[in-house]
């Protein structure tokens, strides 16, 4: 499906446009399928989407959490993508613990990590089949300078995984774990929020370049079968056209 890219004035309404998708997909969901099944994007940008989240009177107990992606970390540490999440929002609502499934970085080496990790998925997604995928009713991603998104960084092996669900990414010399671009594309929505002058040149490569180079980006990769929405706000998005949402 074509990306859906709609610019915002500020980054107050992309969060509060993010935050108003998040909490319309999540009542079709629980309408549906009576659960709502979300995986988290780390970094900086969403935070105060969380905080917002926190404000809310949800089902929580119909709401199941994920992440993308994990810095190879203990759960306290500042750079922990669950730490956050936990202290702007999932410490302040009433959701069982059971319903929030961070990836663990407790194994004692990244692989072993991420195939206990993979198998944790396996078990809650009923996989009944090693070629079986897990369908996340949404994907919040986010995007780096360099393009990446969630822990897929250019030119990295992660990009060529295509038959695990979870896997090792690198940046630098920092390993993380980090969901596989397949699991990404099987999402019923992928929710890319992005913010800041810092981004518009990449940005600008992705939706206003159509060269192999720009195609490489992994953000540029993430092409769902479901629903690919952009939300930007206006540094980030200056000087593309937009095409989405009211
Ligand atoms: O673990 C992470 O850091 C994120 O999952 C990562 O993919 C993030 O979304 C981008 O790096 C953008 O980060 P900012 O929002 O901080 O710019």
């Amino acid at each position: 499906m074509a990306a859906r890219l709609h610019i915002y004035p500020s980054r107050e309404e992309v969060i509060d446009r993010a935050r108003q998708l998040i909490l319309d997909k999540a009542e079709a969901a629980i309408q549906q399928r009576g659960r709502f099944t979300l995986a988290l994007s780390g970094g900086n940008t969403p935070k105060p989407l969380y905080e917002a989240l926190a404000q809310e009177s949800q089902p929580w107990e119909r709401w199941h959490i994920f992440w993308g992606d994990e810095r190879f970390v203990p759960a306290d540490h500042p750079d922990s993508n669950q730490g956050m999440a936990r202290d702007a929002w999932l410490n302040q609502i009433q959701i069982p613990a059971e319903n929030i499934h961070p990836l663990e970085t407790e194994a004692a080496t990244p692989a072993a990590a991420a195939a206990a990790n993979e198998a944790h998925l396996r078990e809650f997604f009923a996989a009944a089949s090693p070629q079986e995928w897990p369908r996340f009713d949404l994907m919040l991603l986010g995007m780096g300078e360099d393009g990446h998104t969630a822990s897929l960084f250019p030119k990295t092996a992660a990009l060529q995984v295509c038959d695990r669900w979870v896997t090792v990414g690198q940046k630098a010399d920092q390993p993380r774990l980090t969901l596989t671009i397949p699991v990404l594309n099987q999402a019923r929505c992928v929710l890319f929020v992005v913010a800041g002058a810092d981004k518009n040149p990449i940005l600008q490569e992705i939706f206003a370049d159509s060269s192999a180079v720009a195609a490489s980006y992994p953000a540029a990769i993430i092409q769902p079968e479901g629903e690919l929405l952009w939300m930007l706000d206006g540094e980030a998005g200056a000087g593309l056209g937009q095409n989405g949402l009211n």
